[in-house]
């Protein structure tokens, strides 16, 4: 790509996110080199990259593509040139990101460590199963699949036990990559006709970690080649890690026999957040600006407030705390509840979606392929009265309706009637597995 090229890109950039947007984020970059796809971008502090990154990153590759660039990633890395630009909002030094270059994995990020991982009811199994597989040592699960929905905290897993076992087992070859980098490998080496180099580099790598499985799902070459891989890493006792957003058993379009062997060892799930988790998180993320916004006071009840409305998941949260901070730093002002209402109305009207019961009505009938009319109809056949129970299981964890009120949109029935569903679903819930699943499917689905 030219300077020039670069020029067209920023201007159309300019155009979409504004003039303000432009000047403070934009305009510090340094276009430096593209390679194999990689878009390398000097910044001034870390802090900037990872911001750009994070609310234009999208924006930059889509305009890149549009001008004809060939690019699917973007790489920043702290250029002194520009240094003085954001020095107000120059975060504490962080430590480097390390890659080793002989092996095909991705950049670790060095913010995703265990020690930066916060632990609560709803990720607490994924939490030990991955110090587990950190420990090195004998292989007890293999692969340890780690599932949930988006922004929760799979990746950050994954670089987590990369870095640990960094640290244990140096000598280990640690390979974390996303299904999409595998992918694209693959079509390198089956264009540059080295199908013998690809194989012998990922099967001599001792943990595999790939990303968003389901990314493979429908792309039969790769999901064949992946298929092998895995086999022959499993067959040598070497350790590997999957993330996906859905269970192996759900993701379409994945051949059989890829989720069954998936299945094979310990499947683990990272519900959504819970208040605790998100308070957790939030005062920890805190604890992290104070040391590179020393004079910054935030108001009591300001985090408790935004663990409270913030639900979709963690990515939305941490960026809501980082442009609060961002934005009290450069106006100066102490980070009141006001002030967090007025710079996160965008991000707070987004997460004030509220599920109804008629959704949810809709939802699992579909799930369990009923007529809809039979969730408020008189029928009582145990395949139509459980969809009913679970539907009034659901509207009981998502909305704000009383029993009285539930009963009353599942045509008319008594509130004791929900609340024997509700009891029975709780039951069902721990000693049936595949309602359990369904359950916490259908509550993701509500809730995404
Ligand atoms: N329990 C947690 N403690 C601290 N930070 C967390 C936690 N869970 C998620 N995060 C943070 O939330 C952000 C999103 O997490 P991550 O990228 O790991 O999500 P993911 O599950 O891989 O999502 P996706 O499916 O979109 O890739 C990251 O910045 C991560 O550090």
């Amino acid at each position: 790509m030219t300077e020039d090229t670069w020029g067209r890109v920023c201007r159309d950039l300019e155009k979409t996110i504004g003039k303000n947007n432009y000047v403070t984020w934009i305009a510090p970059l340094e276009f430096h080199a593209l390679e194999n796809g990689v878009a390398r971008f000097g910044v001034p502090t870390n802090f900037v990259g990872e911001w750009v990154k994070r609310n234009f990153g999208d924006r930059i590759v889509e305009h890149l593509v549009r001008n004809g660039v060939v690019v699917d990633r973007l790489e920043f890395a702290v250029s002194g040139a520009k240094a003085s630009v954001a020095a107000a909002t120059r975060p504490a030094p962080q430590p480097e990101a390390r890659s080793d270059v002989d092996l095909p994995g991705a950049t670790l990020d060095a913010r995703f460590t265990f020690e930066t991982f916060v632990t609560g009811k709803p990720n607490e199994l994924a939490h030990a199963a991955a110090r587990r597989v950190a420990e090195g040592g004998a292989v007890t699960f293999n692969p340890l699949f780690l599932y949930g929905g988006v922004g929760l905290g799979k990746t950050h897993l994954m670089h987590a036990i990369a870095w640990e076992l960094r640290e244990r087992v140096p000598e280990a070859k640690v390979v974390y990559l996303s299904a999409e980098q595998f992918m694209y490998r693959f079509v390198q080496a089956l264009r540059e006709r080295d199908m013998m180099g690809f194989k012998s580099l990922f099967r001599s790598v001792d943990v595999l970690m790939v990303d968003d499985v389901q990314f493979i799902a429908g792309k039969d070459s790769t999901q064949e080649e992946f298929f092998h891989t895995f086999n022959a890493l499993v067959d040598q006792g070497k350790q590997i890690v999957i993330s996906a957003d859905r269970a192996p058993g759900e993701i379409k379009d994945l051949e059989d026999r890829i989720k069954s062997r998936l299945q094979c060892g310990l499947v683990v799930d990272l519900h959504p957040t819970d208040y605790e988790l998100r308070l957790g998180i939030l005062q920890q993320k805190v604890d992290m600006y104070r040391q590179q916004y020393p004079g910054l006071v935030i108001s009591d009840g300001v985090l408790e407030f935004l663990a409270h409305r913030i639900t979709t998941n963690v990515r939305v949260l941490e960026g809501a705390l980082t442009r609060l901070f961002a934005f009290a730093s450069l106006v100066g002002k102490e980070i009141t509840l006001d002030l967090a209402q007025d710079c996160l109305a965008d991000i707070l009207r987004a997460s004030e979606r509220k599920v109804t019961v008629e959704e949810i009505q809709r939802k699992v009938s579909e799930h369990f392929n009923m007529r809809l009319a039979d969730m408020v109809g008189p029928k009582r056949h145990r395949t139509i009265a459980r969809p009913r129970q679970i539907a009034m299981w659901l509207a009981k964890q998502l909305t704000q309706r009383s029993l009285p009120e539930i009963g009353r949109r599942f045509g008319g029935r008594d509130h004791t009637t929900v609340m024997h569903a509700v009891k029975r679903i709780e039951e069902l819930r721990a000693t049936d597995s595949q309602i359990a699943e369904d359950l916490e499917m259908l509550r993701r689905t509500l809730e995404g």
